[in-house]
């Protein structure tokens, strides 16, 4: 039996949680996606973003909550859902003793599609995915941009309307990230609904809406010009000498919520319960006998990453590794 759903929501989950145990590795989530978006889930790593998508998934059972995935009660009808969602794990779950086909012939099998009709369907996306020279090739042997555009197309295969994609990015060189944002801007055109983890600003920068999250819950959740527009903290630069000492000195204040190097400069986050970061800084500087000139220090506007560390109070080093990927198939 499909539940009402509100037609603008592909996604909305209500009181979402999850325990193992004693702890909470989702609390009280509640989640509302977009039809039609391209919905960027974000947060440091252990924060619960691959336990919710399990959940949404019908995969994990919730500990609380409720779920309605395009009209369906989740997890109960987890298996009518199956049909109609694409998913891509993290490690992009290939059979790696399979060839580039016979791993799609099998998801094809799965999901009982005749066989005239699969292999149409595997034709149109061995092309789409440039994967027609590496169909004869084991899964085992493809480079991990090579992996990766199989695992989408596997995930595509049932041609769904909601593709849900854990870190899909995580092991590929920027310029096959760029060539994976491109396709999935082809699907979203196409009328696909996308749910995406990233640890990557960049990418979350191009999502319709994100979610940040920290320890199971979510910190906020809007359009990324919204975040930027609306963030909780003075953006601040500084540019001058000896900025290693300048950041143990500024970090160690009560609302300086962040100080991060970047280069020649310092990026520093103060809390907005200050009204004058500038002449506030210089001062709080005078007070630890370290000079700074007025024309050091300079309000700039914030980035993504900034909204990230605001609502998570951590830096980006929760990045995932840059693995050696190739470049065009
Ligand atoms: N089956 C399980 N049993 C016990 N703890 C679990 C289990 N699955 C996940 N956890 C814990 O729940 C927390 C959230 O994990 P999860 O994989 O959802 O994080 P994540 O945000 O996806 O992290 P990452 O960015 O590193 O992929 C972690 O502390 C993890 O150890």
């Amino acid at each position: 039996m499909t539940q009402p759903i509100d037609p603008q929501w592909v996604i909305q989950a209500h009181n979402l949680t999850k325990r193992f145990g004693d702890f909470a590795a989702v609390e009280r989530l509640n989640l509302s996606v977009p039809k039609g978006h391209i919905y960027g889930f974000l947060g440091p790593n252990g924060c619960g973003k691959s336990t919710t998508i399990r959940m949404l998934t019908g995969l994990l059972t919730p500990s609380e909550g409720d779920i309605n995935v395009m009209g369906l009660s989740i997890p109960k009808q987890a298996e009518a859902l199956r049909q109609h969602i694409g998913y891509m794990t993290q490690k992009f779950s290939l059979y790696d003793d399979l060839t580039v086909k016979e791993n799609l012939q099998f998801i094809g099998r799965i999901y009982g599609i005749n066989a005239d009709q699969c292999k149409k369907r595997i034709d149109q996306l061995q092309s789409t995915y440039k994967l027609n020279q590496y169909q004869h090739q084991l899964a085992s042997t493809l480079s991990g941009g090579q992996r990766q555009r199989l695992a989408l197309a596997c995930a595509c295969l049932n041609q769904p309307s909601l593709l849900f994609l854990d870190e899909p990015t995580s092991a590929v060189d920027p310029q096959n990230r760029r060539d994976f944002w491109e396709q999935l801007f082809d699907l979203s055109e196409q009328g696909t609904s996308i749910l995406v983890t990233t640890h990557y600003m960049d990418e979350a920068e191009r999502c319709h809406k994100i979610a940040i999250m920290e320890k199971g819950h979510i910190r906020a959740d809007d359009t990324p010009k919204s975040l930027m527009d609306n963030i909780n903290a003075h953006v601040i630069e500084i540019t001058t000498t000896d900025l290693r000492q300048l950041k143990q000195i500024l970090i160690a204040i009560e609302h300086v919520t962040s100080a991060a190097q970047l280069g020649h400069r310092l990026r520093v986050l103060v809390s907005k319960n200050i009204s004058d970061p500038i002449p506030w800084i210089l001062h709080q500087c005078q007070q630890h006998n370290r000079q700074l000139k007025p024309q050091d220090i300079r309000l700039v506007s914030a980035n993504l990453e900034d909204v990230f560390v605001s609502h998570t109070g951590q830096p980006i080093s929760c990045q995932p590794m840059q693995h050696e990927g190739e470049h065009h198939g």
